[in-house]
């Protein structure tokens, strides 16, 4: 939340307001789960304090679009490319749509990537093969950009960013895909079956099980971030929506390079300035939650070594 006030909220929240901003944003969080899928606006103690949060949260954003709007200076965030973005006819985007695009890119963006470092760690401590090559890998990149994690230093982490793909694999944070057919059209499998989708119906592709699927990855239950290695390119093999953890096709998530990004940052922190050890199992998958996580507590010891940058 801290990377993300600072690239995507700019420093009027982050300086001002971040407790409460996040505090507003948890209870809009909490309001967000398989219940209020199905009945957004059921009368509940989380649904109301939803409801309440977001409407105070549109008030804080609101006063900083404002003044933005008014101020000669111009800041480097998402903040003000969406407020300075113009729609094709020249209209200039609202004070309403900039706050409601800012929430949802936090929304659509926050959760999965706190998600994406959490299940890359719990992948990396278990599996020491894994753990070592990507520590190799830090020591090297940081000999090279002299202990300081910048922008071509991440894009170089290969071995890091394999890991987090690997565990975007086995625990995609967004769980399916849906879709409205807006014609009719015909599927046929693998076997030779054709299926026909009428016209009007809402179409659902399991993230899970596309990630699994046999004939794409090798051992699929198996943790093995060499699939993506240049040797072996699985989900490329496989063809063009092998790999869905982003999603596919025109909706693919606009925030995968940023994602990537953070949870770059935060790993190759811990890398170069922690011994880590899980002291909990591997966790199960809460599948109750709206975006599953791992379920019950991860108990990780630590030790500092010398601090880097
Ligand atoms: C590990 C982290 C992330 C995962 C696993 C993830 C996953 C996804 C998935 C599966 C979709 C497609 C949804 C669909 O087709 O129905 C999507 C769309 C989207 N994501 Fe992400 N996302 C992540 C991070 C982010 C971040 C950091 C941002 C922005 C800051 C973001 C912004 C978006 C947006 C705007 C869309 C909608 C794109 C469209 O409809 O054209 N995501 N994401």
């Amino acid at each position: 939340m801290l990377i993300s006030s600072r690239c995507l909220l700019g420093k009027e929240v982050r300086e001002k307001m971040f407790d409460e901003f996040y505090k507003l944003f948890r209870d809009v969080e909490n309001g967000v789960n398989m219940i209020s899928v199905f009945f957004p606006y059921i009368p509940i103690p989380a649904n109301r304090r939803r409801d309440k949060a977001r409407l105070k949260l549109i008030e804080l954003l609101s006063g900083t679009v404002r003044s933005r709007k008014s101020s000669p200076s111009v800041e480097e965030d998402v903040l003000q490319r969406l407020i300075d973005s113009k729609y094709k006819d020249g209209r200039s985007t609202t004070e309403t749509e900039v706050t409601g695009m800012i929430i949802a890119l936090i929304f659509g963006g926050k959760h999965t990537s706190s998600l994406a470092s959490t299940w890359t760690g719990a992948c990396l401590l278990t599996h020491p093969k894994f753990l070592a090559a990507a520590s190799q890998e830090q020591k090297e990149i940081m000999m090279k950009y002299k202990d300081k994690i910048e922008y071509d230093a991440l894009l170089e982490m290969n071995t890091l960013h394999n890991c987090i793909k690997e565990a975007l694999r086995l625990n995609p944070p967004t769980t399916m895909l849906v879709r409205k057919a807006l014609k009719h059209f015909t599927v046929r499998t693998r076997q030779g079956q054709e299926y026909g989708i009428p016209k009007g119906h809402t179409l659902a592709s399991p993230i899970i099980q596309n990630n699994y699927l046999p004939y794409i990855y090798k051992d699929p239950e198996v943790y093995d971030p060499d699939r993506f290695g240049p040797v072996r390119q699985e989900d490329i093999v496989g063809g063009k929506f092998s790999y869905t953890s982003f999603g596919g096709g025109r909706h693919f998530c606009s925030g995968d390079a940023y994602a990537y990004m953070q949870v770059k940052v935060i790993w190759s922190h811990l890398l170069n300035n922690f011994d880590l050890k899980l002291l909990s199992p591997y966790p199960k998958t809460d599948w109750s939650k709206l975006i599953p996580e791992p379920q019950g507590n991860m108990m990780v010891s630590y030790k500092r070594r010398q601090l880097l940058g």
